[in-house]
């Protein structure tokens, strides 16, 4: 059986920010993501996530100002200047919270110069920041029409041409199966490029058992593929309380 995460900008939303850990904790959670932790100075997440035992999974960069904003500038020609000043401030966060991983977002652009840019974007964070593991995640366009990176082989097209070591694949069963149509073949070509992994149940992006996906064959596959890392849960709860929606997990 996977060891399982708690995305807490998604469960627990229940709550105001700073609770969320605790709930987490007590479900019983020890890791947990946050998709934007910048609204709240570090160094009171720091002293979330060190009070009640929490290691910090995964943030994402940018941005500040994320919602309603633009979803990164990585694969934006001419982005370069806004796309360093972000993962600079996500490596001051990063410094503090030590996340395992930064989750770079593209941005909203298609084509060729587009992922040429992505490309050089990435390798510059990558030798920028050599200590720090960083991922590109796929996201399907009916959530993010327009997003650059919408498909897993131009995600595994693009992490060739980047090349680095500290730079891998953030698989999500959610958009994998909203994309491709079937997350588990999915992660059969590709699971020796995932860095981590996150689910939710398509297609409403609710708790495992929601909807079609067979979950149960899914951790399988996750533990037969020798994939050793966290299993984050990332998904809107169908439940009023988090806690209630977790039956999944035993
Ligand atoms: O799946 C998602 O939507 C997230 O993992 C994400 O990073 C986009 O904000
Ligand atoms: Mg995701």
């Amino acid at each position: 059986m996977p060891k399982f995460a708690a995305n807490i900008s998604l469960l627990f939303s229940e709550l105001p920010y700073l609770d969320r850990f605790r709930a987490a904790a007590a479900a019983g959670f020890e890791a947990v993501e946050i998709l934007y932790p910048y609204d709240t100075a570090a160094k009171e997440t720091q002293r979330a996530l060190m009070s009640n035992g929490l290691e910090l999974l995964l943030i994402n960069a940018p941005p500040p100002n994320y919602t309603g904003g633009v979803p990164g500038y990585a694969a934006i020609p001419g982005g370069e200047g806004r796309f360093q000043h972000d993962i600079r401030r996500s490596l001051r966060y990063a410094e503090l919270l030590r996340p395992g991983m930064i989750h770079v977002m593209a941005g909203y652009e298609k084509g060729a110069e587009a992922q040429q840019a992505y490309i050089r974007n990435l390798q510059w964070a990558a030798d920028w920041a050599p200590q720090q593991q960083f991922t590109i995640e796929p996201l399907n366009s009916g959530d993010q029409p327009g997003y650059f990176l919408d498909d897993y082989n131009l995600a595994i097209e693009v992490l060739e041409a980047v090349d680095r070591a500290n730079v891998g694949l953030q698989f999500d069963a959610y958009h994998a199966q909203m994309i491709h149509g079937d997350a588990a073949q999915v992660w059969d070509r590709f699971s020796a490029h995932a860095r981590h992994v996150q689910i939710g149940a398509a297609p409403a992006r609710s708790e495992p058992g929601t909807g079609p996906m067979d979950f149960a064959a899914l951790f399988a596959a996750f533990d037969a593929s020798g994939y050793s890392g966290w299993v984050s849960a990332e998904y809107t709860p169908s439940t009023r309380r988090t806690e209630d929606s977790l039956g999944w997990m035993s």
